[in-house]
């Protein structure tokens, strides 16, 4: 009962509360542009846990590093809170949104799609695309144009993710008008204007406020679901064949080998001895889609943005590089990729300052018993809401000293220590399931395009935007120039 809720978080601090409205004053004052700036300071009055009624709702805001870590350990709290709500019709109940029993048989069966050897494989796919990115971004490496990364880094992302998830190309980087990509990438669009307005999280006011965004809405999920469909029918019927002629080599038309796709990994799965069902499959592979193209791009544009202002860390980055590969045809494994050890500094350090997925939350189910975080010990009740502001406690000035400076070589002796309260990717149990794989994905890509290119301090600085996915509202803006020597 609510009583029972309010004697519970009796010890947690938090703004004044009216009678029935609770918080709602405060609420208001969330703008998205500067969510994370007012978070801060109420982190900074309240301490790094507190408390907000709106209305009846009970919500609790983390960065407590003592309390984040159990909450994420835990295997009982795996419940995500109700903001992904939104992507339902897209995604189904695929394993970013699913819970309980459906959830653990999912990410049973899903986790060996992200094995070292399919990885490897994938290495080819990263190459080739980060190789047409490189192309397509040469017409405005000219030392003057100022360039918004970020439409290019989205269309990479996706080309890889589809190549990968699906087994399938669309050259989205060169054919921009695929009408697939268009969909997804207006659908990412759409959730993140839905995610900013509050209000319109909710699916029945988004359709009463904006019926012909929500008919459009309706038409992109069809282009999309129309499109998985049938990816997913042909690649089944391939394996079926594949497996009545034991003795068929494994080329395409083209003679190239064919490469298996995290799909492929679905569809040979079995569930209680059943196989999944195209559906089942669908909304994995949508889960993909939106999961793995929307954040990767985020983390690549940000980390272009700091390097161009960062030109020594541009220069160590090549260096490695070329210690590593030096200058001839080496060609990329897991194992020479892993070498990039400053390299990967740079990867972490400008995920820590930019987040791609600064706030996740989950719903709390039956009652969380928590033990020397900054309030000592205590129970957050069953049918609150918490939040875990990652992207304030990666600046927490006790752990990263100068938090907002962008200095890669506190990675080389602090990294893991921190535990899980530190990690972009979250942890525990509802971890990100595609952290090796986006890990080697930016590698590669990087080191590619330093090679290359002079990243320069051009444009304008980055306006951050906590969506469901970190972002700037004036873009990730940089300057390009050709390297003299290329032999990438
Ligand atoms: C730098 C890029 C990425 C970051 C920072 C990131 C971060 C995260 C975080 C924080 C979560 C937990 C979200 C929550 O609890 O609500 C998550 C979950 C997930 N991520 Fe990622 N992610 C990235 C890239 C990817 C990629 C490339 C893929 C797919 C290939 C992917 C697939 C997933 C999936 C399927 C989940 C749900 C896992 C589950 O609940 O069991 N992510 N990610």
């Amino acid at each position: 009962s609510n009583s029972y809720m309010r004697d519970a978080v009796n010890n947690i601090p938090g703004p004044p509360a009216l009678p029935l409205l609770g918080c709602i004053k405060d609420f208001w004052k969330f703008k998205p542009k500067t969510l994370l700036a007012t978070l801060s300071s109420m982190f900074g009055e309240y301490g790094n846990l507190f408390r907000m009624w709106i209305f009846n709702r009970l919500i609790i805001m983390s960065a407590d590093i003592e309390f984040t870590e159990q909450i994420l350990a835990s295997t009982t709290h795996i419940t995500k809170v109700s903001t992904y709500d939104m992507l339902h019709q897209w995604l189904g109940n695929g394993l970013l949104t699913s819970h309980g029993k459906k959830w653990h048989s999912r990410r049973k069966i899903i986790t060996p799609t992200f094995h070292f050897k399919i990885l490897e494989e994938f290495l080819e796919i990263f190459d080739r695309q980060s190789t047409i990115l490189l192309e397509c971004l040469e017409e405005k490496a000219d030392g003057q144009s100022i360039i918004d990364v970020h439409p290019y880094m989205s269309l990479f992302t996706l080309d890889v993710i589809v190549e990968t998830a699906m087994g399938i190309q669309v050259n989205a980087q060169v054919n921009k008008t695929n009408e697939y990509i268009l969909a997804v990438k207006e659908m990412t669009e759409l959730m993140a204007m839905r995610f900013i307005r509050s209000h319109l999280k909710n699916e029945i006011l988004f359709t009463i406020l904006h019926p012909s965004k929500k008919l459009r809405q309706s038409k992109l999920i069809q282009i999309m679901h129309n499109f998985t469909k049938k990816v997913i029918e042909e690649r089944r019927s391939l394996l079926e064949q594949k497996s009545h002629s034991l003795y068929q080599e494994e080329t395409n038309e083209a003679g190239c080998k064919k490469r298996s796709a995290l799909l492929d990994v679905l569809l040979q799965a079995t569930n209680d001895g059943q196989p999944l069902s195209n559906e089942d499959i669908r909304e994995e592979v949508d889960t993909f889609m939106f999961e793995g193209h929307d954040t990767a791009a985020s983390a690549l544009s940000f980390m272009l943005y700091l390097l161009s202002r960062h030109p020594r860390a541009q220069k160590k980055i090549l260096a490695e590089v070329e210690q590593v590969y030096g200058d001839g045809e080496k060609s990329f494994t897991l194992m020479n990729l892993n070498e990039l050890k400053y390299t990967e500094c740079v990867i972490k350090e400008s995920l820590r300052l930019y987040p791609p997925v600064p706030i996740f939350g989950r719903q709390v189910k039956e009652d969380f018993e928590y033990k020397h975080s900054s309030l000592g010990n205590g129970i957050i009740p069953a049918n609150s809401e918490l939040y875990i502001l990652m992207g304030i406690l990666l600046r927490d000035p006790k752990r990263y000293p100068n938090p907002c400076e962008f200095l890669p070589e506190r990675y080389e002796t602090v990294d893991e220590k921190f535990g899980m309260s530190s990690s972009p990717f979250s942890a525990g149990p509802r971890n990100c399931i595609g952290q090796k794989f986006v890990m080697y994905e930016l590698k590669m890509c990087l080191l590619k395009i330093i090679k290359t290119y002079e990243l320069l301090p051009l444009g304008e600085e980055v306006c951050p935007l906590p969506n469901i996915v970190m972002t700037s509202e004036n873009g990730m803006q940089l300057g390009l120039r050709k390297r003299r020597v290329l032999n990438v």
